[in-house]
């Protein structure tokens, strides 16, 4: 009897040495688990903070801007925001035409020369013909004289008299007169994207100064039909000055404008999302270089 008493008793420890040690397990592996859950959370931060890292140092490469001029949410009007520079002598090796061939040169942006409902009206003209002509590369562009063919009356209307108010918003700013100065070749609507470039035409982000590009330009304006931040995101102008990049943040309805020469350096920033929709519209001084308004074949007015 006693001796099935002491091992009653002895089984009774046995199962409570064994639940000791159940516990005991289980507890270990808890913090096993525990221990590799903080890891794993470790590994995950240290993770996303290289991802970040790896983001910031590629769009840097990109993005080596040391001021804004104009921010997208500002709103620049009435006057425009005028930065005056030196001009080069480029304009010394051309014809020069008292009135208009640039002796005060600069920047300057506007938000009150084209409001954004006209601006929605031109983007949506410039998603159709663009529909219609478009490069698989990433920048299209739509020569405004072929493509007021296809963008009809509406367009041609709209175009010349926003075209009237940026020539005489450039004239005023520079001390012009603005009857001496001419539309020239090449005006166009142009659409980018984050699209790989195709072709060397594709490539858009190319330092580059108008004049040299362009030859008759004096004066460029840009006239932007979508919103930087909302619309797409990269796509800022950057005037490449010696010491500093300047940029100007694209608005819907902003105008940009420049005295054409090497005082005027830019380039565009990648687009990395969304599309972004601008025309550039510009001017010479030397008449044989110019060209008449977009029309509609038939030459019908109004
Ligand atoms: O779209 C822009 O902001 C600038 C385009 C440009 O530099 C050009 O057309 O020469
Ligand atoms: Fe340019």
């Amino acid at each position: 009897m006693a001796l099935l008493r002491m091992r009653n008793a002895q089984g009774s420890n046995a199962t409570e040495i064994e639940k000791k040690i159940k516990r005991g397990n289980a507890l270990r592996q808890g913090s096993a688990w525990r221990g590799s859950r903080w890891l794993v959370a470790l590994l995950l931060v240290v993770l996303s903070v290289c991802v970040a890292a790896m983001w910031l140092y590629v769009t840097s490469l990109d993005s080596d801007v040391t001021e804004t001029l104009v921010r997208q949410g500002e709103l620049v009007s009435p006057q425009p925001r005028v930065y005056t520079v030196q001009c080069s002598e480029d304009y010394e090796n051309y014809k020069r035409y008292p009135g208009c061939t640039p002796v005060k040169c600069g920047r300057a942006v506007t938000d009150g020369v084209v409001t954004r409902e006209e601006a929605q009206i031109l983007r949506r003209l410039a998603e159709r013909g663009l529909a219609l002509a478009g490069s698989e590369g990433g920048a299209s562009i739509l020569d405004l004289h072929s493509g007021a063919l296809s963008m009809g009356k509406q367009f041609v209307n709209i175009y010349r008299n926003v075209r009237g108010r940026i020539q005489a918003v450039i004239a005023e700013t520079f001390g012009l007169d603005p009857t001496l100065m001419y539309l020239t070749k090449p005006t166009f609507f142009s659409r980018i994207n984050s699209t790989t470039a195709k072709t060397q035409h594709d490539e858009y982000w190319h330092p580059h100064i108008d004049k040299v590009t362009y030859g008759s330009f004096d004066y460029t304006s840009l006239l932007y039909l979508s919103d930087y931040g909302t619309d797409f995101t990269g796509g800022r102008f950057i005037f490449m000055d010696q010491n500093n990049n300047r940029t100007v943040e694209p608005r819907a309805g902003r105008v940009s404008f420049f005295s054409s020469g090497t005082e005027n350096l830019h380039r565009v920033e990648k687009v990395t999302w969304g599309t972004r929709y601008a025309i550039t519209v510009s001017f010479t001084c030397d008449p044989a270089h110019a060209i008449a308004d977009p029309a509609i074949p038939g030459g019908t007015h109004g």
